[in-house]
């Protein structure tokens, strides 16, 4: 019998097998967590995922935490109990004190390793402690100032771009889609020292086109990749991807070419520059990020490291495209949600106009003014508070751990419980808007866009609580040693495209309606359309048209 009919039926014993064992478990086994509260699962074999993953979704989130609390449980497949949480002493122990027990998922590290090589997404424990001590310096904000005149280069061809459409009078145009080319091409010259778009016209870009196709082709292998851990050491390398390549699934197949292409490319990329680097600085001057960029920082540090921090080639180029993915959609979204909500308050959008006038002058804002305008501060930070572009993230415990809590909880029972008992093995959502939506701790407004409650004291819950994220209280970028690395790229990224931007154009909104979908990474739609697109209708200012080129 052929190989792979002989794995294929092994599994569907072994996959059988498991299901029911599952099935008598959670009949038979009492847990700890059954007496936490939550709603009802959807059925035994979906549990509550497809209300987790709905992209509609938004009201049973907002409901759970008004109906259980700060910590619930929800059902996962086959009877799977998990942990929706957002308590922040419970979040302070599941991504700081206790963030060795409560890991990433295993499906979700092999996978990224499979894909993409041993970055940053794809390590654990002491081996990612030590990729994150050699990265945190190059996040600097000594090397983030370096960068911004590399942000402005790029976001100049934005906005001519921009205007080339718009110059003759307002027109709809797909803004996501131009903050996503702009994302990629920052990451692109200011992370890798390396043109993905010149912007001012399409060029196709093999490495930038597989990196665009990444997000929206995984989104359709999410089940696949949970299956990943119980074939990916199974025979040699040689016979795994023989059978990969046997997959007759045309998404399968698209994925591995994603991945060979970005391997490939991204291993090119690092031999220039490092041929570069040899060379010596008159080199590393010419190359595109002028060796201010991430990568070209990195390799020379990793050049300098003692023996023992030093990283080996195949982990450096492995952030290449970890960095790349992590950096595209979340800003590019974050800044799309940012151009909708000024599209629907105009007030908002004049008075940060002004303040943005005021400051430019006619000249590029230089970096220390940027980052303390208060008004443009306290839109990015509230859009980042109401609308996080990664609503949750997963850890899953990898034993048996006391989850502390800063409030009891009413247990099923009626009893209260002040701490709880988490089994290994459990999966725990972290409630990031949950977090940051919390009435108790940002006051009966919470769910209100409203910039103006950071320029004044923010409620004193706030301090008290001691929310562990690393930015404002907020858990949008995480915390403890897997918080966002890139969070300061992100600022400046952000707040160099709208001073260009609210400066150049106004933005109002289109004729059809803008949706915000929940997913790992949320992203808009606009009508009836399912593909992700975000138009708004956007007019030169007039003093622009004259002084923007197009
Ligand atoms: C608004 C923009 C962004 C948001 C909301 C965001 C959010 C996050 C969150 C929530 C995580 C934790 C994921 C997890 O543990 O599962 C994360 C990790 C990460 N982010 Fe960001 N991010 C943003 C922008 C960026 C940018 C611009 C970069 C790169 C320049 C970046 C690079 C990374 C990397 C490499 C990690 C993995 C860190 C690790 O595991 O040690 N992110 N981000």
């Amino acid at each position: 019998m052929p190989a792979p009919i002989i794995l294929l039926q092994s599994f569907l014993i072994c996959g059988t097998s498991w299901i029911l064992w599952r099935f008598f478990r959670q009949i038979i086994v009492k847990s700890p967590l059954d007496n936490v509260p939550g709603p009802e699962p959807v059925s035994f074999w979906k549990g509550n995922l497809p209300q987790v993953y709905d992209r509609r979704g938004w009201g049973f989130y907002e409901k759970l935490g008004y109906t259980y609390g700060q910590v619930v449980k929800l059902y996962g497949m086959f009877g799977h109990k998990m942990l929706y949480v957002y308590d922040p002493l419970a979040l302070h122990s599941i991504i700081v004190k206790d963030q060795y027990v409560y890991e990433e998922a295993a499906w979700f590290v092999k996978s990224n390793e499979l894909l993409f090589g041993p970055g940053l997404l794809a390590s654990l424990g002491d081996h990612h402690r030590k990729q994150r001590k050699m990265l945190n310096p190059v996040f600097s904000i000594a090397h983030m100032r370096h960068m911004t005149p590399i942000f402005y280069r790029v976001t100049h061809k934005l906005e001519s771009a921009i205007m080339s459409r718009v110059r003759d009078g307002p027109g709809e145009v797909d803004i996501l889609n131009w903050m996503g080319r702009t994302a990629l091409e920052l990451i692109g010259q200011g992370g890798l020292g390396y043109s993905f778009d010149p912007l001012e016209e399409d060029v196709p870009d093999v490495l930038g086109d597989a990196l665009k196709a990444f997000m929206p082709t995984f989104a359709k292998l999410q089940i696949h990749r949970r299956l990943i851990p119980y074939f990916a050491e199974l025979g040699s390398p040689r016979l795994r991807r023989w059978i990969l390549d046997m997959i007759p699934d045309a998404r399968i197949q698209k994925m591995k070419y994603i991945s060979d292409t970005v391997i490939e490319q991204s291993w090119k990329i690092f031999n220039e520059k490092k041929a570069a680097l040899v060379k010596g600085d008159e080199a590393v001057v010419h190359q595109i990020g002028e060796g201010k960029d991430i990568m070209s920082i990195l390799m020379k540090a990793n050049m300098n490291a003692s023996a023992g921090d030093k990283l080996p080639e195949d982990e450096l180029i492995a952030q290449m495209s970890m960095l790349t993915l992590a950096a595209m959609d979340t800003t590019s979204n974050a800044l799309s949600r940012t151009l909708h909500l000024l599209s629907e308050h105009q007030d908002v959008q004049e008075k940060l106009r002004a303040e943005l006038m005021q400051a430019r002058d006619g000249k590029d804002i230089s970096y220390d003014d940027l980052v303390h305008l208060p008004f443009l501060d306290a839109v990015c930070r509230e859009t980042l508070r109401r609308y996080p572009p990664a609503p949750w993230i997963f850890r899953v415990a990898t034993k048996d751990i006391m989850m502390p809590l800063s409030e009891p909880v009413r247990g099923v029972n009626g009893t209260m419980m002040h701490e709880i008992l988490v089994p290994e093995g459990t999966t725990i959502q972290v409630g990031i808007m949950g977090s940051n939506w919390n009435k108790a701790i940002w006051g009966e407004d919470a769910m209100e866009w409203r910039p103006e409650r950071w320029l004044s004291p923010l409620p004193s819950a706030v301090e008290e609580a001691k929310i562990p994220g690393v930015y404002s209280n907020l858990m949008t970028f995480l915390g403890g040693g897997r918080a966002c690395i890139g969070f300061k790229f992100s600022q400046i990224e952000m707040k160099t495209v709208l001073s260009v931007l609210l400066t150049t154009f106004k933005f109002s909104l289109p004729k059809e309606k803008i949706e915000w979908n929940m997913a790992g990474v949320t992203y808009p739609t606009t009508g009836d359309d399912v593909k992700a697109r975000m138009l708004l209708t956007v007019e030169p200012l007039e003093y622009a048209k004259i002084t923007v080129e197009a």
